[in-house]
């Protein structure tokens, strides 16, 4: 192995234990950091995640709430949940665990949550003030991917940046912050003519496609930083194993850095959803 790894776990441990400190000393003025989960159905790694964030935020000295929803749960429902959330003063980050079962318009659930306790940054005020360049909320994925590449090391200033993917929740908020750091970014997708042509010029590659192992070491520019958003679950037959979108053994021979999944991006979402929680309480307690 050649490239140096990027410990999510770690890093995330190390930013966990300054947010307890500031969240003790928040709640000690009588404004403990609030967090409220939506889940709806039963979809089993939803489940993981949730739990994960449920306990992160314990572990935090953050209060929490969990709210669960069967599959066939009404809309008008959890949007009322959503109101009641909004009004509550204990609670400054709400996040809809998404996707959402069919009956649901996803855009309408992210609009109805208060800009001011979207946490998640979907919002698309939010979103409108991120690609402006005054953001409220980092999007928690791409905020922890920027995190790493600092811990990575390095001016990213002039930097190519090439990011697989174009969702909401991945892709378009990747390159935006990749841009406002000063990379050139590329952004590939399902109709990119000719990926490992682009992925062959970045010096730092992030990959969010949701395919296992994706990306090969023959699509790596030597020495890059890459970053592995991929979570997938394997099959049984397979070992049942997470994996992510980038073939780690042949990519850590090429690459210079490399995010491991898991222990790699998975956990520092989680990390910044507690910071953006945090940040929200310190604004709510007027700081
Ligand atoms: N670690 C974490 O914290 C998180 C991990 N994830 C994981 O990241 C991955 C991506 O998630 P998300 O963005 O929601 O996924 P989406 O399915 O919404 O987006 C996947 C993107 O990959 C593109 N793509 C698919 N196939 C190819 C291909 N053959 N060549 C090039 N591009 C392709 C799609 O292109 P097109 O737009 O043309 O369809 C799309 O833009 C998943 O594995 C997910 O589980 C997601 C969120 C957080
Ligand atoms: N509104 C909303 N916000 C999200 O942030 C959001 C979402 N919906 N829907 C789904 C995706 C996915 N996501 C993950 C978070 C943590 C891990 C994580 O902790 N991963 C661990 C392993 C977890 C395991 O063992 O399964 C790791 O990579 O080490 C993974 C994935 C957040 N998402
Ligand atoms: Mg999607």
């Amino acid at each position: 192995m050649t490239a140096k790894l990027l410990d999510g776990n770690a890093l995330a441990k190390k930013l966990r234990a300054d947010f307890k400190t500031r969240a003790e000393a928040l709640a000690a003025q009588g404004t403990r950091p609030g967090l409220a989960v939506i889940l709806v159905g039963e979809n089993p790694a939803s489940q993981v995640y949730v739990r994960n964030k449920v306990n992160a935020c314990a572990e935090a000295g953050f209060h929490s709430v969990k709210l669960d929803y069967p599959a066939d749960a009404a809309p008008a429902e959890v949007l009322a949940k959503i109101a009641e959330l909004n009004a509550d003063p204990a609670i400054h980050g709400i996040l809809v665990q998404l996707p959402l079962p069919p009956q649901f318009d996803e855009d309408a659930v992210l609009e109805a949550i208060s800009p001011e306790k979207d946490v998640d940054g979907f919002h698309a005020e939010n979103v409108g003030a991120l690609m402006q360049g005054n953001p409220r909320f980092l999007p928690c994925t791409p905020y922890g991917v920027m995190k790493l590449l600092e811990e990575a090391g390095g001016s990213l200033k002039g930097k190519e940046a090439v990011v697989i993917g174009r969702s909401n929740i991945v892709g378009k908020p990747m390159a935006m912050l990749l841009l406002h750091a000063g990379c050139t970014v590329t952004v590939c997708h399902s109709q990119t003519a000719d990926l490992g042509f682009h992925t062959r010029r970045a010096d730092i590659l992030v990959a969010a496609v949701g395919r296992p192992r994706f990306v090969t070491g023959d699509m790596v520019k030597p020495g890059a930083v890459v970053i592995d958003v991929g979570i997938n679950r394997l099959p049984a037959e397979q070992g049942g194993k997470l994996c992510g979108d980038v073939d780690f053994d042949s990519v850590k021979e090429v690459a210079g850095a490399i995010t491991p999944v898991p222990g790699g991006v998975g956990p520092m979402t989680i990390t910044m959803l507690l910071a953006n929680t945090l940040e929200s309480a310190e604004r709510a307690a007027g700081q």
